[in-house]
């Protein structure tokens, strides 16, 4: 197994600040977060229910936009784009798994890989697809629809679909949060392969310890800020990690 890590940063987030209304009634779900996502790894985000995990993806992956503060990514500055580049950027440097799979029904699960790409009309590197194909263990699944698959399988299909157009960058928010605990494993093994393996990076928001425990890196948020980290996690650390957090006064 080889780990194409440099230690260099994918992502950066810099004194990141999301406030959502205004007046008494403002929200603010990130509260100066500096963040640096290292190329190369599966790094798990991790925070009670509100303490802003998916608006830091989201902020990070350029869906929504800070209030103020800075992001990097794959070496470019996102928050001065405008939307045409941002969207832009989102369809050629940034992969999404979405815990709904967001499979397109009347597609086989091989058309569904390849649909960003025909959409961005940028060729199949067949190798590359192959490849993707393999270590996602679909290699007998790809006529099918997927009705015809299990939520392990459409779930695979949408990490190959995140994985095939090279994204510098693939978010998953709570990747296995429909699956059963061997599907989960199933999924997040491969992503873990797809990283070991591909070189990919991957950062997953989860709500689960053992889902966690597939990470090379842990963060951990609570009221917009990270609170602590935690590398080469098992399941067993991230508990005690998450309990000493508590401890600490952390909800
Ligand atoms: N569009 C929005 N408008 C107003 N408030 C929002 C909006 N989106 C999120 N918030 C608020 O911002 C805070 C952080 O929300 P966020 O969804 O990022 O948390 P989370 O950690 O992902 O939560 P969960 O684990 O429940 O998904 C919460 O208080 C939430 O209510």
């Amino acid at each position: 197994m080889t780990t194409q890590t440099d230690g260099t940063a994918i992502a950066t987030a810099r004194d990141l600040v999301k406030v959502y209304g205004q007046g008494p009634m403002a929200v603010r779900a990130l509260d100066g977060v500096d963040v640096d996502l290292v190329r190369g790894e599966l790094t798990a985000i991790m925070g009670p229910s509100g303490s802003g995990k998916s608006t830091l993806m989201h902020c990070l992956a350029g869906l929504d936009r800070p209030t103020s503060g800075a992001v990097v990514v794959d070496g470019q500055e996102i928050s001065a784009l405008s939307e045409r580049r941002l969207t832009q950027l989102r369809r050629t440097r940034v992969g999404f798994v979405f815990q709904a799979y967001n499979l397109i029904p009347t597609l086989t699960a091989l058309e569904n890989i390849t649909l960003p790409l025909d959409i961005a009309r940028r060729p199949v590197d067949r190798a590359h697809l192959e490849h993707v194909v393999d270590t996602l263990g679909l290699r007998d699944r790809l006529t099918h629809k997927p009705a015809e698959l299990s939520g392990g399988q459409q779930q695979r299909v949408a990490c190959a679909r995140a994985l095939v157009a090279r994204p510098a960058i693939v978010f998953a928010d709570e990747p296995t949060g429909n699956l059963d605990s061997s599907s989960s494993a199933e999924v997040l093994g491969f992503l873990r392969r797809s990283v070991d393996e591909l070189g990919q990076s991957v950062v997953m928001v989860t709500h689960d310890p053992t889902s966690a425990g597939y990470a090379h890196r842990v963060l951990f948020l609570a009221d917009g800020r990270v609170v602590g980290e935690l590398r080469d996690p098992t399941a067993e650390r991230v508990l005690d990690a998450l309990a000493g957090l508590r401890t600490a006064g952390r909800p």
